[in-house]
């Protein structure tokens, strides 16, 4: 169980610098992260993977993605949140956890492929481990298409018990199947999993019994499903699509559709 981020604003060299002034993470003093589910909305750049990542650092996950088990980089470069902020929380040391980031799937993919092709060398769960493709359904990921590596997760490595980051898991999922992501993490959460997840989904957000934030220029605020900017957009959006279309597309100075 998840209880909160707390800020050590005190360890903060310079508030001006990224990521301390991005008006979401500048608003935090204690961000409350106590229920099954935590959910991050907002604009693009507005602050949610900043968050995402300092989360997983505090878990012990691999900042790029996975598990503590892995430990592989990208381009990326981590911000300094996770050395300002202590994550309150209450979990047994061995729960499983697992940080899902859409941005860096296809180099975790590559990477569970290589620790698998690579005899010489441990798989992420030490000397004579199962191939790590077993934890995944036994299929190569590459093998299968991202939306269904992302249902496998969900389905064959996931449990009741663990902790869970899912960074944008919409990213690859038709409707249907995100649909089928609320029914399974649901599922889990009963069996008494834990989830963060940063969305641009309508669908995901739905998700019963979440604590959501939604980041904007504003800073960072509690809402409900109805409140928020994403779900306002999508429904006058789905609610009349021409006449959106038509006002954005006329030649004259296009209307902006933030109310
Ligand atoms: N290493 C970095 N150095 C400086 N600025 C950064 C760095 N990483 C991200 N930023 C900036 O911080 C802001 C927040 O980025 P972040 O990736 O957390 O946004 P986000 O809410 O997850 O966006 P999206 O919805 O597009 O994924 C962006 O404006 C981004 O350009």
């Amino acid at each position: 169980m998840l209880i909160s981020l707390r800020m050590e604003w005190d360890r903060v060299e310079d508030r001006a610098a990224y990521p301390y002034n991005l008006p979401a993470i500048a608003q935090i003093d204690e961000l409350d992260l106590d229920a099954p589910i935590v959910i991050f909305v907002g604009a693009n750049g507005s602050g949610k993977s900043t968050l995402m990542e300092a989360i997983a650092v505090h878990l012990g996950c691999n900042p790029e993605g996975g598990s503590p088990n892995f430990n592989f980089d990208t381009a990326k470069t981590l911000s300094s949140l996770h050395q300002a902020s202590r994550l309150a929380r209450r979990i047994r040391r061995n729960a499983p956890r697992f940080f899902y980031r859409a941005d860096a799937y296809h180099v975790f993919a590559t990477e569970m492929r290589r620790l698998d092709e690579n005899e010489d060398e441990d798989g992420p769960l030490g000397a004579n481990s199962p191939p790590v493709k077993m934890f995944y359904g036994g299929q190569d990921l590459h093998e299968m298409s991202h939306g269904q590596a992302v249902i496998r997760l969900l389905r064959n490595r996931f449990r009741g018990g663990g902790i869970y980051l899912m960074d944008e898991p919409e990213a690859a999922l038709a409707p249907e199947t995100q649909l089928e992501v609320i029914a399974r993490i649901a599922e889990l959460v009963r069996k008494g999993a834990r989830f963060v997840l940063a969305t641009h989904s309508p669908l995901l957000m739905a998700l019963p019994g979440a604590l959501i934030y939604e980041l904007s220029d504003e800073g960072i605020a509690r809402k409900s499903y109805a409140e928020l900017n994403h779900v306002r957009l999508y429904k006058r959006f789905l609610g009349d699509p021409e006449s959106m279309v038509a006002r954005l597309t006329a030649p004259e100075e296009p209307e902006l559709f933030d109310d």
